[in-house]
């Protein structure tokens, strides 16, 4: 394709992603489908400037009001992050003096919300929670692409043994989980023996530490009450080693079918996908008083996940926020109902939010004084050397700019 032709296709792919109906990955996913003849560079190009405006949407329009011509069209030439030729190519010299005025802008100097780039209802809550310092750090560390992280599926591979196939490829061991490794880039894992053989998954560090808080055992009747696409699924059944019952619930059908492929290749055959019209449905009552382990990986806002999903800050609302807690609620709640005596139940998101974090948590507290809190660093502590790091009052709380990982929170109990 002419380089020239390049910045108009990016405004136009900007331009449907900005009407926030859909997420940005599936957007950007469908545009590539219908575009064919991009090729491998064209298409980071594309996905790498619309991303870029997505993560520093607030400073990219303030500066582009001072430009000419349709806004999209503005933004990507000042998020343009492909070659620096087909924005030579695809751009009047008019417009390369005005994005040169607009680099000459100490950014330092303009409003925090310019350089933080968050909406007030987040950007509020974490300031507080965190101080002015704390939160700068954080706020820089959501602007940033997050790294690619690997579970070793140790069902039937050691970590060492894999790490070191894939040195040669940059890995090396995460921090905390016994069973990661981090790549930087975006390889195409695909192709990778080690992927089709299922020796590894792609995912973040933080989701595997909430597997291991939950510490499923050999034998062991557990549930992944919310199980989407499987993830965590997969990372419990492997600690199971493959024995017990290991139940996937979800109500969205098509999350559950993704998991399919990936059980295949994990070897699992100790996990049930169970499609449930919520979380009150019949097919869960049967099962009240009979699990040992649950997890609620439950439905959030995903502000955790803004290295990876900037367009969440832009998607979701404070509206939408007080639905969701009280789906959480709900959640937790019935799949309390589950466990027996002794169960353990764990509690997470992938938000940094306390509404839907602590603020969960001490609810269900309060409204089940049969269940006991369990201290999140001593349960990791046995598999995670480092544990204390990632613990605050108890729960484990994870965050981007402290662990390099997606932000998480989890909490634990014991039913009495
Ligand atoms: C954070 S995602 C789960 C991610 C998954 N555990 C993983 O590791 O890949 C939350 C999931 O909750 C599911 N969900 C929403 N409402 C639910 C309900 N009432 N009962 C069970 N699952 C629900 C959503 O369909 C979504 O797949």
């Amino acid at each position: 394709m002419h380089p020239k032709a390049l910045i108009p296709l990016a405004a136009q792919l900007l331009a449907r992603v900005l009407r926030f109906e859909q997420p940005a990955d599936a957007l950007v996913s469908a545009f590539f489908r219908e575009n064919r003849e991009l090729g491998s560079r064209e298409r980071h190009a594309l996905a790498e400037t619309t991303y870029a405006v997505l993560r520093r949407r607030l400073l990219y329009q303030n500066l582009a009001q001072s430009g000419k011509g349709p806004m999209e069209r503005r933004l990507v030439l000042l998020a343009w992050a492909g070659e620096p030729r087909a924005l030579e190519a695809g751009t009047e010299s008019e417009e390369r003096d005005w994005l040169a005025k607009c680099a000459r802008i100490d950014r330092s100097s303009l409003p925090a919300k310019l350089r933080h780039n968050l909406p007030d209802w987040v950007a509020q809550p974490l300031q507080e929670q965190l101080g002015e310092t704390e939160f700068e750090a954080l706020a820089e560390s959501l602007l940033q692409g997050a790294p690619l992280d690997l579970r070793v599926n140790t069902l039937n591979f050691k970590r060492d043994a894999v790490l070191e196939e894939l040195k040669p490829q940059g890995a090396g061991a995460t921090p905390y989980s016994p069973w990661g490794l981090r790549l930087q880039g975006r390889p195409s894992l695909n192709q990778w023996p080690q992927f089709k053989s299922g020796a590894i998954e792609v995912q973040d560090e933080g989701s595997q530490l909430l597997a291991l808080l939950l510490d499923a055992k050999r034998g062991e009747m557990v549930a992944d009450f919310c199980a989407g696409a499987g993830g965590k699924t997969l990372a419990l059944g492997a600690a199971m080693r493959n024995t017990g019952r290991l139940y996937a619930f979800d109500v969205a059908g098509h999350r559950l079918e993704a998991l399919r492929p990936r059980l295949a290749r994990s070897g699992l055959s100790n996990v049930y996908p169970i499609q449930i019209a919520h979380e009150r449905d019949e097919r869960i009552k049967r099962l009240s008083g009979k699990l040992d382990r649950v997890l609620v990986d439950a439905p959030c806002s995903g502000m955790g996940t803004l290295r990876r999903n900037p367009d969440l800050k832009w998607r979701q609302s404070p509206q939408a926020l007080a639905d969701l807690v009280q789906r959480q609620q709900a959640i937790l709640a019935s799949a309390a109902r589950l466990l027996k005596p002794g169960g353990r139940l764990v509690y997470a998101t992938c938000s940094l939010l306390q509404a839907e974090n602590e603020g969960v948590a001490q609810a269900f507290d309060q409204a089940h004084p049969g269940f006991r809190r369990l201290d999140a660093a001593e349960l990791l502590l046995p598999q995670v050397p480092r544990a204390a790091e990632l613990v605050q009052d108890g729960c484990l709380r994870l965050w981007p700019h402290r662990h390099q990982t997606d932000g998480f929170f989890a909490a634990a109990w014991e039913k009495a």
